[in-house]
Formats: C-alpha cells, sequence, structure tokens
C-alpha cells in the first residue's frame, strides 16, 4: 500500500522573476522554472517513484511542471486531471501589479497581511482561507479517494493553493501558516495511514 501523496509547487514562472502578482493570471515558466520542474521530476525518480494518477490546475506553470515530472518519471501519457479547484488564490485587484510597487502604496505591513494571513482577503480576491474553502474539499472528495486506495498520487499546482492543502494536513493553526512558505519546484511527499491521518511528510529541497 503506498498510500503517496506528492505536491509540488510549478517552478519559477515569468511572472515570479518579474515580482508580480500573479494569481488566475497565467504566465509561462522561465527556462530556470523549466529546469526546476524538471530537476523536481529526477529527484522522484531517485526515489523511484511511479504515479498513477496525476492532478494539476487549469493555469500553464503548473500544467507544465506537472508534464516535465511526467516526463522525468517515464509516465508522459499518465491520466491527468486539471481543475481551477487547484488554482492559485485569486489575487484579485492586485493582480499584475509588482509587489514592490504594492508596498510602496500600501505599506510593507498591509501588503504583508494580503499575501501571508490567513482570512484577509486582497481587494476582490480570495484570502487563504477562501482559497482552502475549494481545494480541501476537492482533495477530501477527489484526490484522497486515489491515496487511500493506495495509489500514488502527484499534484502539481501553486505557491497558494498548496499552502492551503498542507495547512489542513499538517494541522496548522491561522497564525501558523503565516510563517509556511514553498519553494518553487520542492516536492513535498506525504505518506498517509489508512486512517487518512499523516503517517509521514518529506520535503526535498536542495
Ligand atoms: O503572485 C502569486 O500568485 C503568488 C505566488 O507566486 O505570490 P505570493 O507568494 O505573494 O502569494
Amino acid at each position: 500500500m503506498s498510500r503517496t501523496l506528492v505536491l509540488v509547487r510549478h517552478g519559477q514562472s515569468e511572472w515570479n522573476l518579474k515580482n508580480l502578482f500573479t494569481g488566475w493570471r497565467d504566465p509561462d515558466l522561465t527556462e530556470k522554472g523549466h529546469a526546476e520542474a524538471k530537476a523536481a521530476g529526477e529527484k522522484l525518480k531517485a526515489r523511484g517513484l511511479k504515479f498513477d494518477i496525476a492532478f494539476t490546475s487549469v493555469l500553464q506553470r503548473a500544467q507544465k511542471t506537472c508534464q516535465h515530472i511526467l516526463d522525468c518519471v517515464g509516465q508522459s501519457d499518465l491520466e491527468t486531471i486539471r481543475d481551477r479547484a487547484l488554482n492559485e488564490r485569486d489575487y484579485g485587484d492586485l493582480s499584475g501589479l509588482n509587489k514592490n510597487d504594492a508596498r510602496l502604496k500600501w505599506g510593507e505591513e498591509q501588503v504583508h497581511i494580503w499575501r501571508r494571513s490567513y482570512d484577509v482577503p486582497p481587494p476582490n480576491g480570495e484570502s487563504l482561507k477562501d482559497t482552502g474553502a475549494r481545494v480541501w474539499p476537492y482533495y477530501l472528495h477527489t484526490l484522497q479517494p486515489h491515496v487511500l486506495a493506495g495509489g500514488t498520487v502527484l499534484v502539481a499546482a501553486h505557491g497558494n493553493s498548496l499552502r492551503a492543502l498542507i495547512m489542513a494536513l499538517d494541522g496548522l493553526s491561522g497564525e501558523e501558516v503565516t510563517g509556511l512558505e514553498l519553494g518553487t519546484g520542492v516536492p513535498v511527499i506525504y505518506r498517509l495511514n489508512a486512517d487518512s491521518t499523516v503517517a509521514s511528510k518529506d520535503i526535498l529541497a536542495d
């Protein structure tokens, strides 16, 4: 029984590089981002991982990361489900703005609250709590059954959609999740117990 869940934040995107709020906008990966995604795939291959199914968002930076990983592990044609439930949090009116310009306009503290607080949404966007309200039910009803059936499941998604998922898996409080940061292209491997609790967590950082 594998009961393995692998979470990977996409590689660096063009807008990560330009330091822009991205949210539901759809920039491509940079060269570095492609390399990070391939490196994630190589790390998973080195662990001998083979997947039963993959899940990603409807945004190309996550989809391309997912495909790089599947190519690396020799499963290019694996069934892959794309769903907006796994999209990055919607950054609302901040989408497309430079993060440093936003700090100059609204102040360091306000921008940090919008980026990392649990329940304060950016203007016309989603808080992490709002994001979790779509990610967690999707996990419970669609992803988790594959894991509990003994499968090995790949999820290639986004910084904040994965923060929301990890918050629930790790049982973090709204306070604790403010300090949770995910690196681009860093795989996080969870193994679950039969009762769906977390048996182990392994972060494949460099
Ligand atoms: O812009 C975004 O969509 C996210 C992820 O890149 O940014 P942040 O880390 O500020 O939440």
